[in-house]
C-alpha cells in the first residue's frame, strides 16, 4: 500500500448482456491527474465499461471506486454529483437551447439534486457555466442555439457540459471521433488546458493515435471485454497481440508516426 488514494479504481468488473460478457472480470485504476487513453477494436466493451462505471447501466459483478468512495450500483445522477463526468460518442446537446443555456443546464443538473431548476439559475451555475465557456473558448459562441454550431463547436459543447458540473474525473468517449487534423489537435490543447487547470483526471476511448499519443500517460487496449494491454502508448507498437488484434500494418505506421512527429494520422476504425 503506498497510501495514495486513486481516482477510479475497478475491481473485478464485469457487464453480460444475456450470455455474452462485454465487459469480463476487468481490473484497473487510474492516479489523480493522469491522463488514461483507452483504445481496442470495434465491440471491445469500451463504452460498456464508461456506461457501466458512470452508473447508466449495471455491473453484473465487481467493484468500482472513486477517489475511494464506492459507487458501484449509484445512479448516474449520483455519480455526477460524486464528481464523475463523461461525454458520449454521439451529439448528446440539446439542439434548440443556446450555448450557455446547454451549460446553465449542465452546471445546475451537475450540481444539484432536484427534479426542477428555480426560476433561475443559481450564481454557482452561472459561474460553472462562464467558467466552462472560457477554457473551452466557448464564449464567443454562448448566445447561438447548438443547433448551428459546427462539428468541433458541438465537440466542445459537450465538453464544456461535462467540464460544468464541476468533476474531478473527466471520461471522455471518442472526444475526436470525425474531426480533422488541426480539429484534433485543438481539442487535444483545450483537454490539455483542462487538466492543468482543474487538476483534473481524464480516461478518454479514442482510436485517433496521434491524439492519444499527444494526450495520454498511460493506455489500455480491451479486446473481447478483457484487457489485453497496459502500458506506455509507445509500448503498444512492441506488443505483438495489440498489433495482431487492434493497429494492424495501417494503425502500426499511424502510431509509430505519431511517437515521430507528434502529430501522427489517426487510426480511426470505428464504425
Ligand atoms: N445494450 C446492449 N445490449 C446488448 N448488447 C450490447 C449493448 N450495448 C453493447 N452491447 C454489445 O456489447 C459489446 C461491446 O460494445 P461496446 O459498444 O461497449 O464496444 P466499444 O468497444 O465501445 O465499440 P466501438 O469502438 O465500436 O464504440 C458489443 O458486442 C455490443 O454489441
Amino acid at each position: 500500500m503506498t497510501g495514495v488514494q486513486n481516482a477510479l479504481e475497478v475491481v473485478n468488473l464485469t457487464k453480460r448482456y444475456g450470455a455474452m460478457a462485454a465487459v469480463k472480470d476487468l481490473t484497473f485504476h487510474v492516479e489523480p491527474n493522469e491522463i488514461l487513453g483507452i483504445s481496442g477494436p470495434n465491440g471491445a466493451g469500451k463504452t460498456t465499461l464508461f456506461d457501466v462505471i458512470s452508473g447508466l447501466s449495471a455491473a453484473s459483478a465487481g467493484r468500482v471506486t472513486l477517489f475511494g468512495q464506492d459507487i458501484t450500483g449509484a445512479r448516474a445522477e449520483q455519480v455526477c454529483h460524486l464528481g464523475l463526468a463523461r461525454t458520449f460518442q454521439l451529439n448528446a446537446v440539446f439542439d434548440s437551447m443556446t450555448v450557455e443555456e446547454n451549460l446553465l443546464t449542465a452546471a445546475y443538473f451537475g450540481r444539484h439534486g432536484r427534479s426542477f431548476p428555480g426560476l433561475r439559475f443559481d450564481r454557482q451555475s452561472h459561474a460553472d457555466c462562464d467558467a466552462a465557456l472560457e477554457i473551452t473558448g466557448l464564449a464567443p459562441h454562448r448566445h447561438r442555439p447548438a443547433a448551428q454550431l459546427t462539428v468541433l463547436e458541438r465537440k466542445l459543447l459537450m465538453l464544456a457540459s461535462a467540464v460544468a458540473t464541476g468533476p474531478r474525473l473527466l471520461m471522455l468517449d471518442e472526444p475526436v471521433g470525425g474531426l480533422t487534423r488541426e480539429e484534433i489537435d485543438h481539442c487535444a490543447g483545450v483537454i490539455r488546458r483542462i487538466r492543468a487547470e482543474r487538476a483534473m483526471t481524464i480516461v478518454l476511448i479514442e482510436h485517433v493515435m496521434s491524439f492519444v499519443t499527444a494526450l495520454a500517460d498511460r493506455v489500455m487496449v480491451l479486446h473481447h471485454g478483457a484487457k489485453l494491454y497496459e502500458g506506455s502508448v509507445a509500448g503498444m507498437a512492441e506488443s505483438a497481440e495489440v498489433v495482431s488484434a487492434y493497429l494492424g500494418t495501417s494503425g502500426l505506421r499511424d502510431l509509430k508516426q505519431a511517437a515521430e512527429t507528434g502529430n501522427g494520422g489517426g487510426h480511426d476504425d470505428a464504425a
